[in-house]
């Protein structure tokens, strides 16, 4: 390919060579740079790519994309000087892979928590509905029926592009796909083409890296600033944030709401572990989902689906008979009736939703036992804040490990142990063993009692130290609850 094809649309600052000249691909990391390649020197969050030009040079890099050319320059390398090497990149990327999200209809979704939900509905629903569709979430990657897993919530742009050039390969009219903060910060989205935007709920999470819960909203806002015209920007009106997110957007503003006037309204009418009974758009309609929030999360997929065209009746017969995501408010029965509900709530306000939503629909009688970890190199405020929420709302809990990553299991327990109040500490365990944890409380749960256990959700390994262990939470309840799978 000739580096002029990838240069369109993008703003160079300054130039040493020739811009008329063959290239290989394009590549970020100088661990993977090939003969030819274009190499983009980012400035990121551990690291600074300028630092590697060199060695991507002696590695065959032929064309430096950067922010700063550097003092000495190399006689046949071609410098392009950039204001910011991570828009560059998730530009040139789309120049690369041929635009692929203009080749299709690509809808972002956004927010703390409801993101993969959404999503995957979405995918579901369009599948049902008869269309090739495409799907890049925290849980997998789909095109149709194809699997590819997924390494990240939101993939780097290069990966990003080929995926979606793929889906346009394969026939694909749609792609739904999860929006993250890190992701619209780190310019992954660059260079895409949106004909909508979701926004689902913000609440606390990833302090760690917005640093405030103001850079946060505007990380997220900043998808609809950026969302073209003719495209849809739809919220949930319920939300605090929900119209700050449209305030600059030049997107047509829409509106979801369960407690107040929106475009697209519904009420709960009966929420039970069977499922929710919902008044949406004067119908009366039953899903499988269970969870007051997955009501939000129903109306979104449902406004967004008519928002795209589709025959209302169709899409909510269509949606009654569809299941959520793996690893979100999974709920299993015990011969002995212990239920158990492993469920992906990783902030403060996903564990009071499952468990508000736990205690609306129990009988009254019965205990509830919360298994709950906090993921380690994350947000570290979240963590007090989620032992709190998880005590207030259950009758034991058992505070142990998520992923704790490069740091110690046991400190980040005792992180936790900091947001339980004395009253609450005679309802507290600690058991650092996330596998021990499980094994006590179903050993703890009489008949009827419920367990939940939370923040790992999909996931089937647990990362300690740098290394992924085969972990997945069902697996062991069912195990421990004597279910066969
Ligand atoms: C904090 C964060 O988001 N980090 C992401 C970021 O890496 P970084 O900015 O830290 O990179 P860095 O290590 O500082 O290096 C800077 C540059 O130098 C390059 N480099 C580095 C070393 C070297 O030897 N040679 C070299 O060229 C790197 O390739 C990079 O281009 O850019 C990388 C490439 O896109 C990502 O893989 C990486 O994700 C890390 C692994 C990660 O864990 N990210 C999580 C927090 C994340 O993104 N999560 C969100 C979901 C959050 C949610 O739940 O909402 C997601 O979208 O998945
Ligand atoms: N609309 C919602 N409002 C609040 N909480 C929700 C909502 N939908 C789901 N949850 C809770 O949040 C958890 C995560 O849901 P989901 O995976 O859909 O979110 P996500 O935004 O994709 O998360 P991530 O940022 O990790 O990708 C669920 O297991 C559930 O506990
Ligand atoms: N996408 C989220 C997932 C958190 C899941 C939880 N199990 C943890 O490890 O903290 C993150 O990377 O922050
Ligand atoms: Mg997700």
């Amino acid at each position: 390919m000739q580096l002029q094809d990838v240069l369109y649309g993008i703003a160079i600052t300054n130039l040493v060579g020739s811009t008329n000249r063959e290239i290989s691909v394009l590549v970020f990391d100088s661990r993977q740079v090939v003969k030819d390649a274009v190499f983009f020197a980012i400035k990121g969050t551990l690291s600074d790519g300028h630092k590697y030009i060199e060695n991507t040079i002696q590695a065959g890099a032929s064309v430096i994309v950067c922010e700063q050319i550097p003092a000495q320059t190399v006689p046949g390398v071609v410098y392009i000087q950039v204001d910011n090497s991570s828009v560059a990149l998730g530009e040139m990327a789309a120049n690369y892979y041929g635009n692929p999200s203009s080749k299709l209809k690509l809808v972002g979704i956004t927010g703390t928590n409801g993101k993969t939900t959404i999503a995957t509905i979405l995918f579901k629903l369009f599948r049902t509905l008869g269309y090739h569709v495409g799907l890049i979430s925290t849980v997998q990657n789909h095109i149709d029926d194809l699997v590819i897993p997924a390494t990240h919530t939101t993939p780097n742009p290069l990966a990003l592009n080929e995926l979606l050039q793929k889906m346009v390969d394969a026939g694909c009219e749609y792609c739904f796909m999860e929006v993250s903060s890190h992701a619209v910060v780190q310019h992954r989205i660059e260079g895409l083409t949106f004909v909508g935007g979701v926004f689902s709920n913000i609440s606390h999470d990833h302090l760690d890296f917005h640093k405030t819960f103001d850079n946060y909203i505007k990380a997220k806002k900043a998808f609809f600033d950026g969302l073209p015209a003719g495209s849809f920007a739809l919220t949930n009106l319920d939300d605090r944030n929900g119209m700050v997110m449209l305030q600059n957007t030049k997107a047509s503003k829409m509106t979801y709401a369960l407690k107040q006037l929106a475009d697209f309204k519904a009420k709960v009418v009966e929420n039970s572990f069977n499922g929710l009974h919902l008044e949406i758009d004067q119908a009366d309609v039953f899903f499988k989902l269970v969870g007051s929030f997955n009501a939000y999360n129903l109306l979104a997929v449902y406004g967004t689906a008519v928002l795209l065209g589709e025959d209302k009746l169709e899409v909510l017969t269509a949606l009654s008979n569809l299941t959520g995501a793996e690893g979100r408010f999974d709920y299993l029965t015990s011969s002995n009736q212990i239920i158990g509900i492993v469920d992906y709530a990783h902030t403060p306000d996903a564990v009071q939703n499952v468990l508000s939503t736990i205690h609306d629909i129990r009988k009254g009688t019965e205990q509830v036992i919360t298994i709950i970890g906090c993921g380690g190199d994350r947000d570290k405020t979240k963590r007090p804040i989620m032992a709190q929420v998880a005590c207030d709302w259950s009758d034991k809990v058992i505070l142990t490990s998520d992923n704790p990553r490069s740091e110690n299991p046991q400190t980040i327990v005792e992180e936790m142990e900091k947001g339980v109040s004395p009253t609450n500490k005679r309802k507290t365990l600690s058991i650092v063993d996330r596998r021990e944890a499980i094994k006590t409380a179903c050993h703890l749960a009489k008949p009827g009692d419920i367990i939940l256990l939370a923040g790992k959700g999909h996931e089937k390994y647990q990362e300690i130290n740098g290394v992924r262990y085969h972990f997945d939470d069902k697996e062991i309840l069912m195990e421990q609850l004597n279910l066969i799978s």
